[in-house]
C-alpha cells in the first residue's frame, strides 16, 4: 500500500473510540447551533468559558512551539505550529469583539469546573517529561475537535443562526481543516517512531482530550 492510502494510528485510535469521538464533536450545543434551536444563554456561557480556555491555551500552545524548534528535527514543524500562535492571536481580538456583541464582560466570567480542569491537563502535558510524540498529538485533538464540530455547523442543510456564522467560520473553515491535516501528520510523523510507552500514552492523551471536551460543552448546558 501506499503510504499515503495506510491508515495512521490517529486513525486506528478515532475509530476504537468513536462513540467517544462522536461525542466531542457532535455533541448537543453543535447540533443545537446546525438546526437552530440552540439557546443564545448557552452560548454566551460557551463564549466567555472558551475566552477564558484560550487564554490558557495560548501557552501551551507556545509550549508545543518551542519543542518544535528544538525536538522535531524537521523545520516545517515550527510553521506549522507557528501559523496556529498567529491565528491564536487574531482569535483573542474575535473573541473580545464577540464579547461586546454579545454583552458578555470577560472580565467577570470565572473558569467552572471543566475548564480549570482542562487547563490542568494542559499544564501537566507542558512538562519536559512528556514526549514531544505526546503533545502533537493532544495538540491535534484539541484542534481537531474544534473543526469537526463547527464544520458540521456550516455543512449540507444547516440552519445555523446567521449571527453564529461567524463563531462557526472561526474553526469549520477550510484553511482551519488544512492547518489540522498539518498537524495530524506532524503527530503521525512522530508516532511511527515513538517507543511503546509513548504510544500508550499518546492513545490516552487523545482520549482525555475527548473527554475534556465533552465537558467543556457540557458547561454550555449551565447556561449561567
Ligand atoms: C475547549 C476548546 N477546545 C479547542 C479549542 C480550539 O481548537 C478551543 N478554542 N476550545
Amino acid at each position: 500500500m501506499e503510504k499515503s492510502e495506510k491508515k495512521g494510528v490517529i486513525d486506528t485510535w478515532i475509530d476504537k473510540h468513536r462513540s467517544l469521538y462522536a461525542a466531542a464533536t457532535r455533541h448537543d450545543f453543535v447540533v443545537s447551533i446546525r438546526d437552530g434551536s440552540v439557546d443564545l444563554s448557552s452560548f454566551k456561557t460557551w463564549l466567555g468559558q472558551d475566552y477564558l480556555f484560550v487564554r490558557g491555551f495560548v501557552p501551551f500552545v507556545a509550549n508545543v512551539l518551542i519543542r518544535a524548534g528544538k525536538e522535531s528535527g524537521e523545520t516545517s514543524d515550527m510553521e506549522v505550529v507557528l501559523g496556529g500562535l498567529a491565528s491564536l492571536n487574531d482569535e483573542i481580538e474575535w473573541f473580545k469583539s464577540e464579547g461586546s456583541k454579545w454583552g458578555v464582560d470577560f472580565s467577570t466570567v470565572v473558569a467552572q469546573k471543566a475548564n480549570q480542569e482542562y487547563s490542568r491537563f494542559l499544564e501537566a502535558l507542558m512538562s519536559s517529561e512528556v514526549e514531544y510524540s505526546v503533545v502533537m498529538t493532544a495538540f491535534w485533538a484539541i484542534e481537531a475537535v474544534y473543526q469537526e464540530s463547527f464544520a458540521h455547523c456550516l455543512g449540507d442543510g444547516n440552519k445555523t443562526p446567521a449571527e453564529l456564522i461567524g463563531a462557526c467560520n472561526r474553526w469549520g473553515n477550510d484553511g482551519f481543516r488544512q492547518y489540522c491535516l498539518s498537524v495530524k501528520n506532524i503527530a503521525e510523523r512522530c508516532l511511527e517512531n515513538a517507543s511503546r510507552e509513548a504510544l500508550v500514552e499518546a492513545e490516552d492523551v487523545l482520549v482525555r482530550v475527548l473527554e475534556h471536551e465533552v465537558a467543556f460543552w457540557e458547561m454550555s448546558r449551565g447556561g449561567q
